[in-house]
């Protein structure tokens, strides 16, 4: 049986711990999938590469706004995704190559299969080409198995043909009409994407607005947007899914006014991801979860057994490559100085959901302030009374910061409208080094008339003194 120095479980985030440092530690590194792991095979960087795509296929609608007539010819939909996976399957595959024959990894054995504990520190690996199970052991196992789509408890769903965020970007022809269950980040994301390229989207929510996690003026805002341009479908119970005469999916729904079907020539589920951890089996050596499935670890990423580490989606409730690259940059250093032990900082940790308005936030939500009895200030400001938004005739876009009265440092931002990943970078900044609203307003010069005058009045809009 195999011992190692280090075992990492997962080739996502997991697979950047390895440098020259590691150059003499005896490694194995255990990929089930293709490697490179959710966000660069079918997460982040495959669905921004699409909204990018349907930002273009989407200017006919802002221009005619400008009194600038533009014609939506067509969208090349497997050019499109043929020019996407043409990207990105090369780098997957470059990745599992360096690991598997570059001098630098000559200490690297690479498994490929899904790996399953056994025993205390024990792994044991199905092999993907059918050669008998492998078992491994090790002093000590990083666990960066991230998670997977679920499917909900709907009678009939698992036996309908449907799609998650894994397939629907491979798909061979567009559908006329889809049928979104869901309504977090991956619905707002795909409905924005496929609408754009012609399809006609309903969105089935359980509850009353779309992002219902955000803010609640800007999942509001969102709400209303989407009803603009998606058949959305509010506050529905699906009681079942079912195949259509033609070919088709039809979800039953109950909802305020009773009984009602929706149907698409596709079904995509967005209703959410669990964690990874009971395929691996984390219990068979110890490592203790939560109720949702997420690995418990402490602030320095350590499990509950000693040299065993989890890192991103199998212990983050974030869900987040941001989040799980920056702890795998906590497990290095761990891993290699475990006396100085890193804490994992979260703080404030940002997300943005790539949809058409964008969505960005960090930090606390108003109701969430409320919830938690914490006091506040808050500031609007709207896109549409800031010079550069009347350059681009936005209506409907705003930041909202909420701040504690007594020191003026930022509780939360939000910001939903043309370009809020990258518009709300700098409320990141102050809040993580404790800048103040009033120091970061005038302390500094904002470029006249950029688009970052939307966070400059938004600050100083702020009631303080
Ligand atoms: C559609 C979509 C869009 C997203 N967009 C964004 C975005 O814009 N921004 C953002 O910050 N985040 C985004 N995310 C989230 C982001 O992709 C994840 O947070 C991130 O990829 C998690 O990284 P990880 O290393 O924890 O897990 P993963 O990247 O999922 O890696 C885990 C790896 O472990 C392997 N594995 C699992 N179990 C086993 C086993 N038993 N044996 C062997 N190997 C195993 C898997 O095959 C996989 O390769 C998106 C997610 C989705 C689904
Ligand atoms: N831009 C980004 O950073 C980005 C983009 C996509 C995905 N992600 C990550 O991937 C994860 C998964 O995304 P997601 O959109 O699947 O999850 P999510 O948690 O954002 O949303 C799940 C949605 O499904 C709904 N839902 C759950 N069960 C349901 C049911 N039975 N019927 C109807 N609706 C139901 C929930 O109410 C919620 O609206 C997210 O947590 C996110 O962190 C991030």
């Amino acid at each position: 049986m195999p011992h190692y120095d280090l075992v990492i479980v997962g080739t996502g985030s997991g697979n950047s711990i390895l440098d020259p440092r590691f150059a003499d530690w005896k490694t194995a590194i255990v990929e089930k999938g293709v490697f490179g792991g959710t966000c660069l095979n079918v997460g982040c960087i495959p669905t921004k590469m699409f909204v990018h795509t349907a930002d273009v296929a989407a200017a006919p609608a802002a221009g005619a706004r400008l009194g600038v007539d533009l014609r939506l010819e067509g969208v090349r939909w497997r050019d499109v995704r043929d020019r996407i996976f043409g990207r990105i399957d090369p780098i997957a595959e470059g990745g599992r190559r360096y690991r598997k024959e570059h001098e630098d990894n000559a200490a690297v054995t690479v498994y490929e299969g899904q790996g399953r504990f056994t025993g205390h520190k024990e792994l044991t690996v199905s092999l993907a080409d059918g050669r008998p199970p492998e078992t491994l052991t090790a002093d000590r196992f990083v666990l960066a198995a991230g998670g997977r789509s679920v499917l909900p408890d709907v009678p009939g769903l698992a036996d309908v043909p449907h799609h998650t965020s894994d397939t629907v970007m491979r798909i061979d022809e567009l559908p006329e009409r889809m049928v979104i269950l869901g309504s977090g980040f991956v619905a707002a994301e795909f409905a924005h994407v496929f609408a754009s390229f012609g399809v006609r989207v309903t969105i089935v929510a359980r509850s009353g607005a779309l992002l219902r996690a955000e803010d609640v003026d800007v999942s509001t805002r969102f709400t209303e947007l989407a009803a603009r341009r998606f058949d959305v479908r509010l506050n529905r119970t699906t009681v079942g899914a079912r195949r259509t005469p033609d070919g088709g999916v039809a979800l039953d729904l109950a909802g305020p006014d009773g009984a009602e079907s929706v149907e698409g020539d596709l079904l995509l589920v967005a209703t959410g991801r669990r964690p990874n951890s009971d395929l691996l089996d984390v219990a068979a050596t110890g490592v203790t979860t939560l109720p949702s499935g997420h690995v418990v670890v402490d602030d320095h990423q350590r499990t509950v057994v000693d040299g065993i580490y989890a890192l991103g989606d199998i212990s983050s409730a974030f869900e987040l490559k941001h989040v799980a690259n920056h702890e795998s940059r906590v497990v290095q250093h761990n891993l290699l100085h475990p006396d100085e032990p890193i804490a994992a900082d979260h703080r404030f940790v940002p997300h943005a959901v790539f949809s058409s308005p964008q969505v960005a936030s960090v930090g606390l939500t108003e109701q969430q302030a409320r919830e938690r009895g914490v006091p506040y200030v808050s500031a609007t400001q709207d896109y549409a009374g800031i010079a550069y938004g009347w350059a681009m005739e936005d209506s409907t876009g705003f930041a909202k910061l909420l701040a504690d009265p007594a020191t003026g440092l930022l509780l939360g931002a939000h910001i939903i409208g043309p370009q809020a990943s990258t518009l709300i970078q700098p409320l990141i900044q102050a809040m993580s080094f404790s800048l103040d609203a009033r120091t970061m307003a005038r302390g500094q010069y904002w470029i006249h008339p950029a688009m970052p005058e939307l966070v400059e009045n938004a600050l100083l809009n702020l009631p303080l003194n």
